[in-house]
């Protein structure tokens, strides 16, 4: 049986080759739109975890988390005001329900970093993604080729956009460099599986580049989380922020716990 990420990037490869529209048409006027603030500078910056909120309306493995015509902008908005550092937008349609209308629409309604999340094997979509409003873009080290990675990564920067490179691995940490990439995440979701293990973002960390923002993603169900992830500058949280029926309620106790949690690491440092 084929595992989820197999057949999510095989969708996404059948639909690149089906793409007519050209590299030199979607780059057109491209650099005449204002970059986005940058995801690495927000995670730098922020006081604690930071926060990055996600905006996923399904996924393969659970299903769907919102109603399906649920608006982004509101939700959104909430994460922004609840004190998220940043915001994930899923464009993927078939397995996560989103589009990249969704994340266009996002980037009207807020000011912060915004992350095209989706699995990206084409360069033409990172042009997309820059136009639509993204700061970064998500590669999927599990999901390329290392000459893919560094392609999209060159094509990336070049553009403007950031380099959000996901990891499940430490195998895959030399692709980090490659990629020069800005943000690198540490994926507690097996892609392959879908199956969460808690433990593995604290477990990678010493491990990871010192010139990156540090993300760990997946997995977090609420504050009593973040703990475990002391010393990362970041937090991707997807379910939890779209099944809370109070977003901006739920996003501030993720906010304040975040911040807390760094202070007591810089008690310890100091004792
Ligand atoms: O819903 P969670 O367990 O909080 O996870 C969020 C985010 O990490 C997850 O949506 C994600 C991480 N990497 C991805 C790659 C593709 C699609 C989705 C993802």
């Amino acid at each position: 049986m084929a595992d989820y990420l197999t057949d999510i990037v095989a969708y996404h490869r059948r639909r690149a080759a089906l793409d007519d529209e050209s590299f030199t048409s979607l780059l057109a006027g491209l650099d005449a739109i204002e970059p986005r603030p940058s995801l690495r500078s927000a995670l730098l910056a922020s006081a604690g975890l930071g926060v990055v909120a996600e905006f996923k309306r399904r996924s393969p493995s659970k299903g769907w988390f919102v109603e399906p015509e649920t608006d982004v902008a509101t939700r959104v908005s909430a994460y922004e005001r609840a004190g998220a550092v940043a915001v994930s937008v899923l464009t993927d349609t078939p397995h996560f329900g989103g589009t990249l209308a969704d994340l266009e629409r996002a980037a009207q309604h807020v000011e912060l970093p915004i992350v095209r999340k989706d699995f990206i094997v084409d360069a033409r979509e990172l042009l997309r993604a820059r136009r639509a409003g993204a700061s970064a873009v998500l590669l999927i080290a599990a999901a390329l080729q290392p000459e893919e990675v560094a392609s999209l990564a060159g094509v990336a920067h070049d553009v403007g956009l950031e380099v959000l490179l996901e990891i499940h691995e430490l195998s895959e940490l030399e692709l980090a460099e490659l990629a020069a990439a800005d943000v690198v995440g540490v994926n507690q979701r097996d892609l392959t599986s879908f199956r969460v293990d808690t433990d593995r973002a604290r477990r990678v960390l010493a491990a990871l580049p010192p010139g990156a923002a540090r993300l760990a993603e997946s997995g977090v169900r609420g504050p009593d989380d973040l703990a475990g992830l002391v010393g990362f500058d970041g937090v991707l949280i997807g379910e939890a922020c779209m099944r809370a029926r109070d977003p901006y309620a739920t996003v501030r106790a993720l906010v304040e716990r975040g911040a807390s949690v760094h202070q007591d690491l810089r008690h310890h440092e100091s004792v």
